[in-house]
């Protein structure tokens, strides 16, 4: 396999301060892969490393199979997009463009072509000689897209490039970073604390927390599957309950949970009175809906309308309140009312156990 990116054993000090700890994964080649977790867990630390504005205090990144540790950041053939675009103010967009591949000593005619073509990708071309001041975020945040592409690094590290956009505008410009990645073919390493921006883009995303690794899946295995109760927590909602883990053979083991339920899951090396977090996720709970392996009795308790969706909480007879998110569609718009008696069901499949 074709790694973009090795990290391996990599730890970062600032002082005494350890914000990335003994990190190893591998980035594949023309891989949309994300770096997610909560403020401070060390992502951008992890993308200033890459592209050599910070130096590890331990451990090797290879950039397609070669250390990368004595490059310089401007030999290192991985560009980055940030936050504040970083235009320069005085020049065209098509010079903003071209600046680094001058720097790059690259032939007049080349220029002109490439950046054309980049002009082109990012759908700018009639803004060619216009100045930055005269876009809106949007379409300054495409232009240094452009310019980081232009030069066709290996990789593209793009550190909360959304972010300075508004909500709607952050939305359209997930497709078209998405598309962009495809029609480049260039790995893009993405950084965000937003994990639906992860879920929508991304081929992997890593699950960074304290500076490691929490997890490395697909969006649809972070979701679904989650390694802890820390990752659960970051992508989506979800309801935790505290269940400790009963008798035991080597391949299953059975929970004693407050939803009272008989409830055996593979066992992932737990041992015999083990406290663990037992998580739910409110869409696979329904609302009178006959026929489904666990049911319970419960009461709306809670209710927020928001359009295609409500999210209500339900209490369980034995008093455990449970988040229940319904999708109103067509065949099914049905609201309850606060304090309306409800049968809610579910299937053990989509349980998880998670140690704490
Ligand atoms: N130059 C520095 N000197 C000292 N500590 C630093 C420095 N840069 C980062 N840190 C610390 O290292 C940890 C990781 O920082 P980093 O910026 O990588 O986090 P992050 O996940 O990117 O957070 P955010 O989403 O807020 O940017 C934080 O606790 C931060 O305070």
């Amino acid at each position: 396999m074709n790694h973009a990116i090795s990290i391996k054993n990599v730890s970062k000090f600032y002082g005494d301060y350890r914000a990335i700890k003994d990190i190893s994964f591998d980035i594949q080649d023309n891989e949309f892969f994300t770096l997610l977790g909560p403020s401070g867990c060390g992502k951008t630390t992890l993308l200033r490393m890459i592209a050599g504005f910070e130096i590890p205090s331990g451990g090797v990144i290879k950039l397609h199979g070669t250390d990368i540790q004595s490059l310089p950041a401007h030999q290192r053939r991985v560009n980055t997009v940030f936050q504040n675009y970083a235009l320069f103010p005085h020049m065209t967009l098509a010079q903003n463009i071209g600046f680094g591949l001058q720097m790059l000593n690259w032939s007049k005619e080349k220029i002109a072509a490439r950046v054309d073509e980049m002009l082109e990708l990012v759908h700018m071309r009639p803004f060619a000689s216009r100045m930055p001041s005269a876009l809106s975020g949007g379409q300054q945040q495409r232009i240094a897209l452009a310019r980081a592409l232009a030069p066709k690094p290996e990789v593209l590290l793009l550190d909360e490039p959304l972010s300075a956009l508004d909500l709607k505008l952050r939305q359209s410009m997930r497709d078209e970073l998405q598309q962009l990645q495809r029609d480049t073919g260039i790995t893009f390493i993405f950084v965000t604390h937003d994990q639906e921006e992860a879920l929508a883009m991304s081929d992997r995303i890593c699950v960074l927390a304290e500076g490691t690794v929490q997890q490395i899946s697909s969006p649809n295995e972070i979701y679904e599957n989650p390694n802890n109760k820390f990752v659960a927590d970051f992508i989506g909602e979800t309801n935790f309950m505290p269940v400790t883990i009963n008798s035991h053979d080597n391949a299953t083991v059975s929970v004693t949970n407050p939803l009272g339920i008989e409830l055996n899951v593979p066992n992932k090396g737990f041992s015999q009175g083990q406290e663990a977090t037992m998580s739910l996720r409110p869409e696979k709970i329904s609302i009178n809906t006959p026929g489904l392996e666990v049911n319970l009795q419960g009461k709306i308790v809670h209710r927020t309308y928001m359009g295609g969706y409500t999210h209500y909480k339900v209490r369980t007879e034995n008093a455990t309140e449970l988040r229940i998110s319904k999708r109103n569609t067509i065949s099914n718009d049905t609201e309850y009312n606060l304090g309306q008696q409800v049968d809610i069901g579910f299937s053990k499949a989509s349980v998880r156990v998670l140690s704490q």
